[in-house]
């Protein structure tokens, strides 16, 4: 494991625990995504373990949904390669990649609000491969493990923001991915109800071995989900280590300023 701050264009390699050989996951390499003229992403190079959790930090406009689309598959990298699991995604579709154990949430959840709670989760079961009647009982487990089973027959619509990101963990959890990529999930969530949706999340990893990658706002709920993490800003690839160095470094002080208790949680 690698204890120091890592310089620019390094490979970044998020090792699980020190003294830990676990063969990687997920690896980019040299990714460069271009929008026309403007540069989103710059050659960056990852290598993420299996069971790892990576925090991605970063300025607005810094490239984070970008590269979580370029995992998922929603933006195709200009130059760079993609390989999960062993094989190259590089130009392997959303679908492809959500088949073969990487799923995601959203910065804005998107259930399908005229389906219930639990049909929700069965659409996901059956784009999976279940059978209807399976996936009607199977939804019960994941809508019990993020705590909405009181809520299992009742519309999608009349959830509020809390329950929508733990409904989107739900349906994410069914396609049964080994990697999850986590976009804000905290956004918009009642303060009361975090600690408890951070807490499903934190259990999801330790228990079940799901490899995290998170894009998340409040410092001290990411510091509570991932070990590692990686700050990017305009694209290019800063500097990255242990979470406690990266939320340690002036230049992600600076942009996280504003919130003194999530730069003492930092600091904790
Ligand atoms: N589809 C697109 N077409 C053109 N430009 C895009 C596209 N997607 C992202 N960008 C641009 O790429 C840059 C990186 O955007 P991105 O959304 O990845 O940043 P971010 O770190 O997720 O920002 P935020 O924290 O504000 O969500 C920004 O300048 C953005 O305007």
């Amino acid at each position: 494991m690698q204890r120091c701050v890592q310089p620019l264009q390094s490979t970044t390699r998020i090792a699980k625990r020190a003294g830990d050989d676990v063969a990687d996951l997920l690896n980019l390499s040299n990714v460069t995504v271009r929008f026309g003229g403007l540069t989103a992403l710059k050659d960056i190079s990852l290598a993420l373990p299996q069971g790892s959790a990576l925090g991605l930090l970063g300025p607005n406009g810094a490239g984070k949904t970008t590269l979580f689309n370029v995992i998922a598959g929603a933006v195709r990298p200009t130059e760079g390669r993609v390989v999960f699991d062993g094989r190259d995604i590089t130009a392997a579709s959303s679908s492809a990649r959500s088949g073969g154990g990487i799923a995601r949430t959203f910065q804005i959840t998107q259930p399908f609000t005229s389906l219930t709670v639990r049909e929700n989760v069965m659409v996901a079961l059956t784009a999976a491969g279940m059978a209807m009647r399976g996936a009607f009982s199977a939804a019960v487990e994941y809508v019990g493990f993020v705590g909405l089973r009181a809520k299992i027959d009742e519309s999608a619509a009349s959830l509020s923001t809390g329950q929508r990101k733990r409904l989107e963990l739900a349906r994410a959890l069914a396609t049964r991915p080994k990697l999850l990529l986590l976009d804000e999930v905290t956004g918009g969530v009642d303060r009361p109800s975090i600690p408890g949706l951070v807490e499903t999340i934190r259990q999801l990893h330790a228990e079940r071995d799901l490899t995290l990658v998170v894009v998340e706002h409040h410092m001290d709920f990411l510091k509570a989900l991932v070990d590692r993490a990686m700050f990017l800003d305009r694209g290019a690839h800063v500097l990255s280590g242990s979470f406690a160095e990266v939320a340690a470094d002036p230049r992600v002080r600076d942009i996280y300023l504003g919130d003194p208790l999530e730069l003492e949680a930092a600091d904790a």
